[in-house]
């Protein structure tokens, strides 16, 4: 079998130490997608690191610089699975350097208010995850 592939993304919040809100980007490709909201990264390209390859994809996508917070853990050996080709690690951030703008592959930004972290059509996949972000602020882990 394949390998799947590997995507880091980012639970981009206001405060780390406090997070209330949380950045969500509309997609604007493929059509398949658009108009479906996400957490911003992407693939990790051959010879990265996830790390590395978080913080190139935030600059490329947001034009931000972030401090990582704690990993998010998923449920499949430590992954969250995407599809039959993607899986997904995937960190809390915190931004340090500049104003996120949807500079490729988004059309939209929004920040969600605590309480309305749902509240946007996410891609079928991300739905458990911002539940478990949810969860973890609930339970004081992060
Ligand atoms: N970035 C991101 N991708 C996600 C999320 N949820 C989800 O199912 N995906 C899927 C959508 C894509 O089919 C797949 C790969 O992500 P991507 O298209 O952002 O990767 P990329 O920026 O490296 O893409 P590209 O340069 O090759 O076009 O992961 C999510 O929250 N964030």
């Amino acid at each position: 079998m394949t390998q799947p592939v590997l995507v880091v993304a980012a639970a981009v919040v206001d405060d780390l130490d406090d997070p209330r809100v949380l950045l969500a980007a509309r997609r604007a490709t493929p059509a398949s997608l658009a108009g479906r909201w996400e957490f911003p990264g992407g693939k990790v390209d051959a010879g990265e690191t996830p790390e590395a390859a978080l913080h190139r994809e935030l600059r490329e996508e947001l034009g931000v610089r972030v401090a990582l917070g704690d990993e998010v853990v998923g449920p499949h050996d430590g992954v969250w699975r995407l599809t039959d080709r993607y899986v997904m690690r995937l960190w809390w951030a915190e931004i340090v350097d500049g104003v996120p703008q949807p500079l490729v592959e988004h059309d939209e930004l929004r920040w969600l208010p605590d309480g309305q972290w749902h509240d946007v059509p996410w891609l079928d996949a991300d739905v458990p995850i911002v539940e478990a972000l949810t969860a973890s602020l609930r339970d004081g882990a992060r």
